[in-house]
């Protein structure tokens, strides 16, 4: 037997047939040419989403979660109002994507918002017995009950908070146009000199204008402010979700929320999407206004800051508990260590900055996003920029940046596709994000 093997092993090598070494040699040249054009490339590997070739020179020592743990793949994402939601949904999108996971996928783009969530919200939802989500991350109004009765008892609940005053610019820029109490008010300032007198809690679309981000947390909006329904408030946010991140400090989000979350690097770098710029005056040139005009003034005083804080004052707390422990939980993850993390996720960024998008890396107007397809939705009194895409690329790179800039609609589209391959193809139509009241569904 013994000597078989050896027979054997000695035929294979080559040795005593001179055309059998030179195969081995041409096998080996088609190897290597084959990983040098691959090195010549971004090439994103689906389900590691590590680089092969130069863009791994300068980061070759990636940051990585302890081999030990197991990525988490059961997830629900509160998606709060303005707190750079969309950037983190196409982290959830991207991943779940790429490891073929199961979106609890909204009917139009919202699960049911501004109503509290609810299964029947979800496409396709077949009842208490079917296969449970592993992923939920759009619009939706916090309603525990009815979230666990289709996620995994494993799931990992995060979310994401802002300074309720750069939130209420944002939000007053958004939805100036649906929302009843911003559109009174015309200004922000003057909003913020007398809200009570603008704002009617009761009208459709108002909950944008007052502590919105306590409402996206399912609590009232409009009660009265005491510390003990902030201490409930803060308490049930603490005992459903486990990590709370910080749009403001957003990279310091992403390395804790990998390392909760045990994913690589690549799964949490991102471009800033759905960032506003105002609109020219109706009627204004097309191009060559000045951006930084805005139509509908967002400007504030610093009397008027502060009250807006005091308006929105449940969101204040919120947001001054969250980042108190958010800063606990930096020091707890080592400051120099979250430091080195941080400047290697900035690097990675730009170097696929330079590898996949035009200008740099910098946000365009949609107008001047060549395909049509990437172009960002358009909503209420600012514009929402976009990216535009490298040209020249292959295919596998230009699916991989694809993948990082496609906007939130889109994105839905796309998975929605793949999840109902039999379902009614997508109308890329305006019209068709509006609901049944004439309202902007994704707004
Ligand atoms: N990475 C990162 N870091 C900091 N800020 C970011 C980031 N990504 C998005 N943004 C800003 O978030 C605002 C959009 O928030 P959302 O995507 O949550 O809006 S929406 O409710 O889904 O419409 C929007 O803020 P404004 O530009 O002030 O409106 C974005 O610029």
């Amino acid at each position: 037997m013994g000597l078989l093997i050896g027979e054997s092993s000695d035929r294979l090598s080559g040795y005593r047939r001179p055309w059998l070494r030179w195969l081995g040699w041409v096998i080996l040249g088609l190897l290597v040419a084959g990983f040098a054009r691959q090195c010549t490339s971004l090439y994103l590997n689906n389900s590691s989403l590590q680089p092969v070739g130069p863009l791994e020179g300068p980061l070759s020592v990636l940051p990585r979660v302890p081999e030990t743990c197991r990525p988490h793949t059961h997830l629900m994402f509160l998606k709060t109002h303005k707190t750079a939601s969309s950037t983190v949904l196409n982290m959830l999108y991207r991943f779940g994507e790429e490891h073929g996971l199961h979106f609890a996928l909204p009917m139009g783009y919202i699960l049911g918002y501004p109503f509290p969530f609810n299964v029947h919200r979800i496409k396709g939802y077949r009842g208490n017995r079917a296969a449970k989500y592993d992923i939920m991350a759009n619009h939706l109004r916090f309603n525990k009950d009815e979230v666990q009765k289709v996620l995994h008892e494993d799931t990992f609940y995060f979310s994401i908070l802002r300074d309720p005053l750069s939130l209420a610019k944002s939000s007053f820029a958004y939805f100036h146009d649906i929302c009843p109490t911003f559109r009174k008010a015309g200004s922000l300032g003057a909003f913020a000199d007398s809200p009570g007198s603008f704002h009617k809690a009761h009208l459709r679309n108002s909950h944008y204008a007052r502590n919105l981000l306590w409402f996206d947390f399912g609590m009232d909006p409009n009660a009265n402010v005491t510390q003990e329904l902030v201490r409930e408030g803060l308490v049930t946010i603490r005992k459903n979700f486990k990590l709370i991140l910080l749009s403001e400090y957003f990279d310091q989000s992403m390395v804790l929320l990998r390392h909760a979350l045990c994913w690589p690097l690549d799964a949490v770098v991102s471009f800033t999407l759905n960032k506003a710029h105002y609109r020219p005056p109706k009627g204004g040139p097309e191009d060559g206004f000045d951006l930084r005009q805005p139509v509908v003034n967002v400007s504030l005083t610093p009397a008027q800051r502060e009250k807006l804080r005091e308006w929105n004052a449940l969101d204040w707390h919120l947001y001054q508990a969250f980042n108190r422990s958010f800063w606990e939980d930096v020091r707890r993850f080592g400051p120099e260590r979250m430091d080195q993390e941080v400047a290697q996720l900035r690097a990675r960024r730009d170097q696929l900055a330079g590898v996949c998008l035009l200008k740099a890396g910098e946000p365009v107007e949609a107008h001047h996003i060549g395909d049509k397809d990437i172009r960002p939705y358009q909503c209420g009194s600012v514009r929402i920029l976009g990216y535009e895409l490298q040209q020249g690329l292959d295919n596998a790179t230009t699916e991989a940046c694809l993948r990082l800039i496609r906007p939130e609609i889109q994105y839905k589209d796309l998975l929605d596709a793949k999840q109902f391959p039999r379902s009614q193809p997508s109308i890329r139509d305006p019209a068709r994000k509006l609901d049944v009241n004439g309202v902007i569904e994704k707004c």
